[in-house]
């Protein structure tokens, strides 16, 4: 596989804010599915309908890969501001600067600078106008912290490495986990922590302030007039009246009066196990829940292949595929792209959104 040099079309500041620029794709951990989908959704770019992008990662390593699975497409060694004009012809990759050797499905922490530059790169190119959005491809967390992440997640990265482009003194933005799908949005209030710490971490001011976020953020961003959520109880009937947990009467009930009072349009606490058919999704835009297997295991199992993890909440957009690394299958020719297609999608929709509004 040859990977050819694209030709510079023309200069950052011409291409910055031009409404045509390219989002930024993270290669993700490159033992998982992420460079195999990134390939294959190029592939499907046009019956997918997929905004230009560009890879960040090693060029000769995605042409190995390439040839590994068979995959016959060209890649071109290109630079953020070529991107948009090579993509009909070629899968642009943005060389990060980090070789890549990889077994795939054999994860290692030899490869946890490359992914993490990638990561840092498309941010500082968002930032500075020379992509539209960051797209992820999924990380391994325990890849990363084996070597030294000190971070849950993108999540919480994404908003870390934002504080650094704000204003001094802006405290840093609280990062929104959301799973969107046309069927079902969730939002995990707590993150990438134990189940047993979920209890003590879950605090009154936390959900009013993920609720607002993702008020404002579905009203900006996604166009949603006068959001409606719903907010799902902890314990099982949301605390049957106490006698099943205190947390749904002494921490969500007052957070969501706070939030009505506040002229947000917040239901709840509701008991988790029936917000999730098909009738109750009618009744809501976004579901906050309390933690994140209540809020994954409905819309993964509603649809997988269509959600796309959306982080609000952030000064720039955001986007992955809904799944993980998938080492089981990597490179074995049978992942499917259609979450990462949808995170693409959904990335320039919301730029262009943001470019329309700050315009
Ligand atoms: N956005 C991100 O960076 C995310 C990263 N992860 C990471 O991924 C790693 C693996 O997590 P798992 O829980 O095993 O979830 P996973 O999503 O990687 O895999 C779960 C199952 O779904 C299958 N699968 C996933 N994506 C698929 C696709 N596109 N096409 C076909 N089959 C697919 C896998 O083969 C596996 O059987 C973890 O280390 C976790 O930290 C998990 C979720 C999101
Ligand atoms: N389970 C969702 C997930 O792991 C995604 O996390 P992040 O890396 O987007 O923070």
């Amino acid at each position: 596989m040859n990977v050819t040099k694209a030709r510079p079309t023309g200069t950052p500041a011409a291409s910055a804010g031009s409404g045509a620029l390219p989002l930024a794709l993270t290669q993700g951990d490159p033992a998982g599915i992420g460079p195999e989908i990134a390939m294959k959704a190029w592939l499907r770019r046009k019956s997918e309908a997929l905004p230009p992008f560009f890879l960040l990662s090693d060029p000769a390593f995605i042409a190995t890969r390439a040839a590994r699975l068979g995959l016959d497409l060209p890649i071109a060694a290109a630079t953020p501001e070529t991107a948009a004009a090579v993509f009909a012809a070629a899968l642009p990759v943005v060389d990060t600067g980090h070789s890549v050797t990889i077994e795939p499905g054999a994860p290692s922490a030899s490869t946890a600078a490359s992914t993490l530059a990638a990561i840092d790169e498309a941010v500082a190119l968002t930032f500075a106008g020379r992509a539209a959005a960051v797209v992820t491809n999924p990380i391994a967390k325990h890849v990363l912290y084996a070597a030294g992440f000190r971070h849950p997640g993108h999540t919480e990265y994404l908003a870390a490495l934002s504080a650094a482009y704000l204003p001094a003194g802006t405290p840093a933005p609280l990062p929104v986990m959301t799973l969107w799908s046309p069927a079902l949005a969730v939002v995990p209030v707590t993150i990438h922590i134990a189940l047993a710490e979920v209890p003590s971490r879950l605090t009154t001011a936390l959900i009013v302030e993920t609720a607002q976020i993702v008020a404002r953020d579905l009203q900006s961003r996604f166009g949603i007039p006068a959001p409606r959520l719903v907010v799902a109880g902890l314990n099982p009937h949301a605390g049957e009246g106490g006698a099943m947990g205190g947390e749904d009467i002494a921490i969500i009930a007052p957070a969501i009066a706070a939030l009505r009072g506040a002229g947000i349009d917040a239901r709840g606490p509701l008991p988790a196990d029936t917000l999730f058919h098909a009738e109750a999704r009618a009744g809501y835009d976004a579901a906050l829940c309390m933690y994140h297997d209540q809020a994954l295991i409905p819309i993964k199992t509603i649809a997988f292949d269509d959600a796309v993890n959306v982080t609000l909440g952030l000064p720039i957009v955001r986007t992955s595929p809904d799944h993980g690394t998938a080492f089981d299958i990597a490179a074995r020719g049978i992942a499917r792209p259609a979450s990462l297609c949808a995170a693409l999608r959904l990335a320039a929709h919301l730029a262009a959104t943001e470019a329309a509004r700050s315009s």
